[in-house]
């Protein structure tokens, strides 16, 4: 079927090579029987893997009408802000391939950190209840005993480390999920590729698995690369911005950062009672006296515990803790996240996701954060 994203083409300001897109074309066309394709991105840093797990995804929304995205990498993930690991279903094509987008993920975990680095163990568990979820909820092998449920194909876009530990995790990725595609993105340093064949596979039964490997972008005649280096932790910021500009009307002019700064101060918080919430530090101890200091000015995941789910707290967002007041024993807290799901919020997890410094250091505002009286000494 022809692709409205042709080889060989710029679509949208990226250019899609011609194995790109027979690669694409062969995942979501070859496979004309049940279950749809799993497809598991994977290669070194910056070669590649989120711009093609674009255009994988909009060739698949071609076909199936709606996609799930497993985003594992939590230093820069596609549609949520960093420190998460999300399952999105996406069922509306990308029209530019180049701007990244926010989607609201169907679940989420809150990592709380830009690599996998500070918790492999934790990092693996919460991938694969995220994919244990995606298998009940949308992957069905027995029709008969489903009738009316949707399969829906899946992309697994993964972080680029892809050395030492980085590795083996993402070795233990590709065995938990058995993936039915596996895309390798090769960079001409071929010492930062990863391994040829089933390199994750112990024995010989690589025969399920369909293995593309293709070549990072090259354009024109002289085959110059068209691969930019990111300035990561800008974009980080950024996508942080983004998410707390959701806090207004998309008709409020808020253009600068400046803007969003003015803005951001001078929000009504919501009011969240100390006694209903529980605090918890991801990746550091903090002595009880110092839990209220340490949350304040700070960003946190907003959790759903329950008695089975204690290890496993659903996020569904996040907020800036914009003061505490232990004396009315009240946080109070900007948040996107609407009302009615907020309500659901019983935990409260601290990470080393922090507010952006250009939103702290915008002149002539001065930040109400790090005000020093939002903190009542009376409870210490
Ligand atoms: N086909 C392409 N056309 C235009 N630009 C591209 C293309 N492929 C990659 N790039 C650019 O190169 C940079 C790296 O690409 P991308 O973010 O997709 O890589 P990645 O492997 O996902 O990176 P990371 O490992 O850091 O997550 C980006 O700025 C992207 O816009």
């Amino acid at each position: 079927m022809a692709s409205m994203f042709g080889p060989g083409s710029s679509t949208a300001n990226i250019y899609v090579p011609e194995e790109w897109s027979e690669a694409a074309n062969s995942i979501a066309y070859d496979s004309v029987t049940s279950p749809p394709p799993f497809s598991f991105v994977c290669g070194a840093k910056n070669s590649g893997k989120t711009t093609f797990s674009r255009h994988l995804l909009n060739i698949l929304l071609q076909r199936y009408g709606k996609v799930a995205y497993l985003d594992t990498d939590v230093g820069q993930p596609e549609f949520t802000v960093p420190g998460f690991v999300s399952l999105t279903v996406v069922d509306k094509i990308t029209p530019d391939l180049a701007i990244p987008c926010l989607k609201t993920p169907e679940r989420c975990f809150f990592f709380g950190d830009v690599s996998s680095k500070r918790d492999p163990s934790t990092y693996l568990k919460y991938i694969f209840t995220l994919f244990d979820y995606y298998r009940e909820e949308y992957c069905m092998f027995d029709k008969s005993e489903n009738a009316g449920r949707i399969e829906l194909p899946l992309i697994v876009n993964t972080p680029g480390w892809v050395k030492g530990i980085g590795y083996e995790i993402l070795v233990d990725m590709l065995r938990y999920i058995c993936p039915t595609h596996v895309v390798k993105i090769n960079i001409s340093a071929e010492s930062k590729n990863l391994p040829g064949g089933a390199f994750w596979l112990d024995g010989d039964c690589d025969g399920m698995v369909n293995i593309v490997e293709i070549k990072s972008a090259q354009q024109d005649n002289f085959n110059r690369s068209v691969l930019v280096q990111k300035d990561a932790s800008l974009l980080r910021d950024l996508r942080i911005m983004a998410y707390f500009r959701q806090c207004f009307p998309s008709d409020k002019p808020i253009t600068t950062i400046k803007e969003l700064a003015h803005a951001l101060a001078s929000h009504p918080p919501y009011e969240v009672p100390i006694s209903i919430i529980k605090i918890r530090h991801l990746h550091c101890q903090v002595p009880s006296t110092e839990t209220y200091y340490s949350l304040n000015a700070t960003i946190v995941g907003l959790a759903v515990s329950s008695e089975e789910s204690e290890d496993l707290p659903w996020c569904v967002g996040l907020g800036i803790v914009r003061g505490i007041d232990t004396f009315k024993g009240v946080l109070y807290v900007i948040t996107p996240v609407p009302p009615s799901t907020l309500e659901k919020v019983n935990l409260f997890l601290q990470g080393f996701i922090q507010i952006p410094t250009c939103l702290l250091q915008v002149k002539g505002c001065r930040s109400p954060y790090v005000t020093s009286n939002v903190l009542s000494d009376r409870f210490y």
